[in-house]
């Protein structure tokens, strides 16, 4: 079986919940809990860098002389799974960061966008993988793993879906030229960056990541840590394993975590083996084609918009000759991309 039916259970969770996490008593905190409860006063607010084990680590004053780090819980109110890493919470107890200090997520900020998998195609539940990410980093190597299409169609739905603007970057283009693989993604408004280790296109990288949340994903193997390492040198990543190692259960060293470049934030998403979209809305797909999601608004409802949808009116402006080459190229990665959910 391939990695992509690969279903992983969030070890993150699943091995500490609840009852493991030991709660100091909170006089203040016996209160029936509303919804509409009123802010915690004295609250800071910080960026969730990284998850372990029911453990959070957070970056406070970010940006300001009282940044610092913090470990925290999570307060039993909020539901198992319910902070992310790029999550931005509100923290109360212990937010000094000292040394063996531990403070407490009361509430999670709004966030402006979400990456989820399903744990397979058929399953609609949903786990997060990031939050607040506004691009995503498709990491796909010219050769060494051999570069699929279809995985990369798959990253592209994720994104389109989670409204995250992809960028595809093609490593060890010094083993491959990597051109006749990308032709298969000529009709897309897709951001390319051509990679090599021997020569890292660094200046080129930090310009597109500046000043973004970036999420980088990519099959094992195809350089997405030796990347990471040269963007962020202290993330210190282990590279030059090919195959996993970690076995089936045990993803402590395998978790999503957050680095910070010069300005902007890159997500590593070491963990992340399968890429379910049982939870994708198609519309979300359509709507990341614009021009081509305009002449569907003439689509009798309910329309796959696919090669064999009656009265599409996005294959009658095709069959018209209406779409111009770039439009045709457009169509076919959106009925590919569809037809991958389907
Ligand atoms: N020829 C060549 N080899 C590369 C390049 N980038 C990475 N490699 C090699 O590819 C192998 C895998 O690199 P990693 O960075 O560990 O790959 P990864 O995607 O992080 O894989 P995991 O650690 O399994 O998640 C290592 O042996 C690297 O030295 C490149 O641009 N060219
Ligand atoms: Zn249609």
């Amino acid at each position: 079986m391939s990695w992509l039916s690969d279903v992983e259970d969030d070890g993150e969770y699943s091995e500490y919940d609840e009852s493991s996490v030991r709660q100091r008593p909170n006089p203040k905190g016996n209160k029936p809990r509303t919804k509409t409860r009123p802010e915690h006063k004295d609250s800071q607010t910080g960026r969730v860098y990284a998850v372990d084990r029911g453990r959070f680590s957070v970056l406070t004053g970010e940006g300001t002389p009282e940044e610092r780090t913090l470990t925290a819980t999570k307060a039993r109110e909020l539901p198992r799974g319910s902070i992310v890493t790029g999550d931005f919470v509100d923290l109360v107890g212990d937010t000094t960061g000292d040394e063996g200090s531990l403070a407490r997520i009361v509430s999670v900020q709004e966030r402006s966008s979400l990456l989820r998998r399903s744990a397979d195609d058929t399953d609609s539940v949903e786990r997060i993988i990031v939050a607040n990410a506004d691009q995503m980093l498709i990491v796909v190597a010219a050769a060494n793993p051999e570069p699929r299409p279809r995985l990369v169609d798959r990253y592209l739905v994720a994104a389109y879906d989670a409204g995250i603007t992809p960028i595809l970057c093609l490593t060890k283009t010094d083993l491959q030229d990597p051109e006749e693989f990308l032709a298969n993604f000529a009709g897309l408004e897709l951001r390319v960056v051509r990679s090599t280790s021997l020569d890292f296109p660094l200046d080129e990288l930090r310009a597109l990541l500046d000043h973004h949340t970036t999420v980088a994903v990519g099959h094992s193997g195809v350089g997405k840590s030796t990347l990471v390492n040269a963007l962020v040198p202290e993330a210190k990543r282990a590279t030059g394993r090919v195959n996993d190692v970690t076995g089936r259960g045990r993803h402590t060293s395998s978790s999503t975590v957050s680095y910070r470049l010069d300005s902007g934030w890159i997500v590593d998403t070491p963990g992340v083996r399968s890429f379910g979209l049982g939870h994708v809305d198609p519309d979300n797909i359509l709507r990341s084609f614009g021009d081509l999601a305009r002449i569907a608004e003439e689509c009798p409802r309910g329309c796959t918009h696919l090669p064999d949808a009656p009265d599409c009116a996005i294959n009658e402006a095709a069959e018209r000759g209406e779409l111009g080459a770039i439009g045709m190229l457009r169509l076919d990665s959106l009925q590919r991309l569809l037809t991958t959910l389907a």
